[in-house]
């Protein structure tokens, strides 16, 4: 599939025009918290056992991130299965995680996730919040849109929970029938949830699916944030501006901010300042 983003060069985050961004939509797992490496080893912990007993091919990180990173739940466990050519019954939200169905298995990873953020907790990345104090400083808008159903506990366990008034997750998108990432449909919620069009947000996303839940939608920018996928496979995604850590698009922010506050008060910011007349300085 095509999309608009397709023939884009990804811009220097210090060069990306920030102007018309309002509202901010951010992933969570692997963008503000690094709790993506802990759903990593929970899958790991669940699959690498699981393939290695029916004698299928093993399982590597590569997996994760192909198959699993930023999908809902047992849209990761389908995904895995499909790829090793597994077909197993689809059984119920409720079954044991000792029951081997596509929901006994989702709900054996999630046990393992639980417990090690019940042990580890979970600070969030520095720079991430960096990000989030400036945004806050210029008055913008923010919402979570993660795929898991975790989200609120993450947030809680992290000290961020109070920065979002929005939050649409795992739990809200099953609850509404929204589609799950890679669909544009949870991020559009969530600008609409601000009550801002989705041409005046950017999406903030590490995973495949998320990056091409971001570029198939009618998002004002959408930042990919490396955190394992590598810059060549975001940029392909529809990265339109890829960053190692989020407090590189601080510049670009206040820049916006600046530019916005000239025109505001009728200056045009390209013009520099007229030189200073001795009645000026008297
Ligand atoms: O099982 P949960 O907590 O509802 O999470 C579903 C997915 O949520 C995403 O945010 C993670 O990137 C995935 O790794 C995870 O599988």
């Amino acid at each position: 599939m095509t999309h608009p983003r397709d023939a884009h060069a990804p811009v220097d985050p210090r060069e990306v025009d920030l102007g018309g961004i309002r509202g901010w939509l951010f992933d969570l797992d692997g963008v503000l918290t690094p709790t993506a490496i802990v759903h990593m080893h929970a899958w790991a912990r669940l699959f690498a056992p699981f393939l290695d007993e029916r004698g299928a091919e093993p399982y590597r990180d590569a997996d994760y991130f192909a198959y699993i990173d930023g999908k809902p739940r047992y849209d990761g466990v389908r995904s895995l299965l499909e790829s090793r050519g597994i077909r197993l019954p689809e059984g119920e939200v409720s079954d044991a995680p000792t029951e081997e169905t596509v929901h006994g298995l989702g709900n054996r990873k999630n046990e393992a996730f639980n417990a090690t953020l019940a042990e580890e907790g979970v600070q969030p990345y520095p720079a991430s919040v960096a990000l989030l104090d400036a945004i806050e400083r210029a008055g913008g808008d923010v919402a979570v849109v993660s795929s898991s159903k975790n989200a609120p506990a993450v947030l809680a366990a992290a000290g961020i929970a109070e920065r979002f008034e929005v939050v649409v997750d795992g739990a809200v998108a099953a609850r509404e029938g929204i589609p799950g990432k890679p669909a544009p449909d949870m991020f559009e919620r969530a600008a609409e949830l601000l009550g801002l069009p989705p041409e005046e947000c950017a999406v903030i996303e590490d995973a495949e699916s998320g990056v091409k839940a971001g570029a198939s939608g009618p998002f004002g920018v959408v930042v990919g944030v490396d955190r394992g996928v590598g810059r060549e496979a975001l940029a392909e995604l529809g990265a339109d501006v890829i960053v190692d850590e989020l407090d590189e698009l601080i510049p670009a922010l206040e820049r916006a901010g600046e530019t916005s506050a000239a025109l505001n008060d009728g200056v045009d910011p390209q013009t520099p300042s007229p030189t200073p007349t001795e009645e000026d300085r008297a």
